[in-house]
């Protein structure tokens, strides 16, 4: 007989903790796991916070990925069950303050719980096969949803309310939990950073989305209010010729990454040469965001400064990403 593999559970809210519309009426961890048994997985349960994923802070998951590795080092993996609002984020934030080599594995729900097809328990059941299976080390934080398993680097919120709404876009997901299996169709190639990153100092990282006939009124002042700035930019990281000047003022002052807004793709500076084109712009000192999306190229802007990153390190490490010359 083989010994059981302990998951250590940390619960932060969400849909799959709401009885019902108002937030008071949260379950419990152990509210949420009853009835949820994967054979030969021991659970151990923490409930950290009772939140709406939209007011988890920087705080709570720097308290949360000291918690993570600390558990690590006794539970065959992890599984963080919160609201999907933010989950992107927050996988993609934990992926970069992480130490651990277990799986590392977000799951949370669509449908509250006692609605018909309700799917918290099918995704806490996928997550924990996942976090429970030493086949899945080493793969960066993961997210598990409706049977699939997403890299943080990658997975979306993709719809506002399907039970199918993560997606990896450009990518397709990592992997696939077939009637409680976990099977691998890829291997990401390796970490974003080397060492895991620590929130130090506090500090303030605007993500501004370029639009048609954009002024640019809301980049007013941002060098003065934020200590960094990622522009999510047209198409392949385009702006208009008109906030050329502006952005590279601003890339003087702070560090710019420059992202594409439509959310998949690498971006690496290689196709349009003409004013405002990623080229010209990558010229004037932003920085690509490389395969990053633009709110994950957010996360790591601000965790490379808030772990004290110098602007040469920030263009490294981004640079790292892209395999492209970086700015400046
Ligand atoms: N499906 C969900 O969990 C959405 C919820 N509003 C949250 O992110 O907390």
């Amino acid at each position: 007989m083989t010994a059981s593999r302990v998951v250590r559970v940390f619960t932060l809210g969400g849909t799959i903790s709401s009885r019902g519309v108002a937030d008071a009426e949260r379950l419990t961890g152990a509210e949420i796991l009853a009835g949820t048994g994967v054979p030969g997985v021991t659970v151990e349960l923490s409930d950290v916070r009772r939140l709406p994923s939209s007011s988890l802070s920087f705080d709570d998951l720097a308290e949360l990925a000291g918690r993570i590795d600390e558990a690590s080092a006794d539970a065959s993996g992890v599984v963080v069950v919160q609201g999907t609002d933010t989950l992107e984020e927050t996988a993609f934030l934990l992926d970069l303050l992480c130490a651990a080599r277990t799986p590392i594995v977000l799951t949370g729900a669509m449908r509250r719980p006692g609605t018909p097809g309700e799917d918290g328990p099918a995704n806490l059941a996928a997550a924990l096969a996942v976090a429970a299976d030493p086949g899945c080390r080493d793969l960066g934080v993961l997210v598990v949803f409706a049977d699939e398993i997403h890299s943080a680097r990658l997975v979306r919120k993709t719809h506002t309310t399907s039970v199918a709404t993560f997606a990896s876009p450009g990518a397709g997901p990592l992997g696939v939990v077939v009637e409680g299996r976990p099977r691998l169709l890829l291997r990401p190639a390796r970490r974003v950073v080397a060492r895991p990153l620590r929130l130090r100092t506090p500090v303030r990282v605007a993500l501004a989305e370029l639009t048609l006939g954009d002024r640019g009124e809301l980049l007013d002042g941002v060098e003065d209010r934020f200590d960094g700035l990622v522009v999510a930019a047209f198409g392949a990281g385009h702006a208009p010729t008109w906030l050329v000047e502006r952005l590279t003022a601003l890339a003087a002052r702070i560090p710019v990454v420059l992202a594409s807004r439509t959310g998949a793709g690498p971006l690496l500076g290689h196709t349009y040469r003409g004013p405002g084109s990623e080229y010209d712009l990558l010229g004037r000192g932003l920085v690509p965001a490389g395969v990053l999306d633009a709110r994950k190229a957010r996360l790591l802007l601000h965790a490379l400064l808030a772990d004290g990153a110098d602007r040469s390190r920030v263009a490294e490490v981004f640079g790292d990403l892209t395999g492209a010359t970086s700015g400046r």
